[in-house]
């Protein structure tokens, strides 16, 4: 274990980081590295966030919405932190697109070499977040304080401690985000969202309905065509991508419908054109919902239909920055390198090395970010979607944080395009060797590859 070289700061703070995921992870080691006191708080027995897979759904809240067969979306080259390359390990899942255990281990060896879990108190769930009360609200300086009260599992009592600052990283695909569908009430057969799914046995000989073709929607669709008597998949658009028509075409047990117009209690399915089938269960692949149970700011910062805000660039609320913070509320981007800058971000304005700008220009700059995705026709819960490279470089540049190498956008786009056409093969089948050459030869692979496990 080698760990970074911590700053002496003039203004080194008490900071609380909620979650111990991959942007919790980045966000307690920049903060440490920047010279603040750091203490890290996990529900969960271990870190990895979403890829400590959990089998088990019986219980009333799980984290991990991970299913047993997952594998990347992304090849492993662009998933990496920057100075710690996501390498292939002997005796290790060596593929290019591993399953969901490989990224849990490179995130254990992460915190192994950089010494990060001395910080993270696990199994402490934290229950309440709020702003001590000075006597009078004094908002957007560095007196405001936070009020963080904690359980560890097993144990009755509530920990309440006081910080200088709240990192939140507590992730968001946790929560699922429901469909109201008329009839869904009477349907008594099984209805479960994707976020307890984890294998396909349970579903032998059954004739399941799946409601979403999104990533997760038709991954779970493609192993249960397997050992399910039927699958009928619910798509929103008609449009549906060429590598999802080949599966289709391929599995006669595989159908393509419109949305669900309602539900009947006999067990019909009825689908907007008319369509129906008699189904065993309806599995929600509706994707999730920002939800921050915990965190009382007084009605500063609210979830409005998946918008989080108001977040000047999708991570200080304005009024209480910088002293609370969030992590990894982006959507649609390269998550780790992206976790990154934020961290370091918040990290230099705890410490009085950055400034932020007024609170004026705050609130301009996320009105106008409003106002562009609504002139643009992006709907409001996809706020904090950002399938942009240019966002994170223009975001990398207000502290310095390098610009995404130009390798990781070429794999991430070849990627997202193999995976359009060959839905089925593009884990295991690609053509984009040159720029595979190109980052392996780059000096992230080169120079930090020794490095990385020394
Ligand atoms: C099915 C699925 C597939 C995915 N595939 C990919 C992929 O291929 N590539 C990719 O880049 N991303 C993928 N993702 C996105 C994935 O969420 C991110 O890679 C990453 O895990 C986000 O990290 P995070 O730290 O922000 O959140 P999380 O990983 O969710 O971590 C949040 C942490 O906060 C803890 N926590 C939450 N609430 C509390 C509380 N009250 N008190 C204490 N601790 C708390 C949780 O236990 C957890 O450890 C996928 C997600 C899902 C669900």
């Amino acid at each position: 274990m080698v760990s970074d070289d911590h700053q002496q700061c003039a203004q080194s703070k008490n900071v609380c980081v909620i979650g111990a995921g991959p942007s919790g992870l980045a966000a307690a080691r920049e903060l440490r590295k920047e010279g603040h006191r750091v203490v890290v708080l996990e529900q969960n027995h271990d870190v990895g966030g979403q890829w400590l897979y959990d089998p088990n759904t019986d219980q009333t809240e799980v984290h991990s919405s991970v299913y047993a067969s997952l594998r990347l979306t992304s090849p492993r080259e662009i998933m990496g932190y920057t100075d710690f390359p996501f390498l292939v390990k002997k005796g290790r899942d060596v593929r290019r697109f591993p399953g969901h255990k490989e990224l849990w281990l490179y995130l254990k060896d992460f915190c192994q070499r950089f010494g990060l879990r001395e910080m993270i108190r696990f199994n402490t769930r934290v229950e309440y977040v709020g702003m001590l009360d000075c006597g009078e609200l004094i908002i957007g300086n560095d007196l405001i304080k936070w009020v963080v009260k904690s359980k560890e599992k097993k144990a009755d009592k509530v920990v309440e401690e006081v910080f200088d600052a709240v990192v939140v990283a507590t992730g968001h695909y946790s929560y699922p985000r429901l469909t109201s569908i008329k009839g869904m009430d009477k349907w008594k057969r099984k209805q479960m969202h994707s976020h307890i799914y984890r294998v396909p046995e349970p579903f032998r000989n059954e004739v399941v309905v799946v409601v979403g073709n999104s990533l997760s929607g038709q991954d779970i669709s493609m192993e249960l065509v397997e050992v399910a008597k039927e699958v009928h998949l619910s798509a929103k658009s008609p449009n549906i991508s060429e590598g999802l028509s080949k599966v289709i075409s391929k599995h006669n047990n595989l159908h393509l419908h419109p949305q669900i117009d309602c539900l009947r209690e006999d067990g019909r399915v009825t689908f907007v054109d008319g369509c129906w089938v008699t189904a065993d269960t309806i599995l929600y692949c509706t994707g999730y919902s920002y939800s921050f149970p915990f965190l009382d700011t007084k009605g500063i910062v609210v979830v409005d239909d998946d918008r989080v805000g108001p977040l000047y660039e999708h991570t200080f609320p304005p009024s209480l920055a910088p002293s609370l913070s969030f992590v990894g509320i982006p959507r649609k981007l390269i998550g780790f390198p992206f976790f990154e800058s934020q961290a370091k971000w918040i990290a230099q304005l705890l410490s009085g090395k950055r400034t932020l700008p007024s609170w004026d220009q705050m609130m301009q700059s996320v009105k106008e970010f409003y106002h562009s995705r609504d002139v643009a026709g992006i709907p409001k819960h996809n706020t904090h979607d950002i399938a942009n490279f240019e966002y994170c470089d223009r975001y990398a540049d207000q502290i310095g944080f390098p610009h995404l190498e130009e390798w990781r956008k070429g794999l991430c786009i070849s990627a997202l395009v193999n995976s359009d056409a060959n839905l089925e093969t593009y884990r295991d089948s690609w053509d984009d060797h040159e720029l595979l050459q190109e980052a392996l030869q780059s000096p992230h692979f080169t120079q930090l590859n020794a490095q990385a496990f020394d």
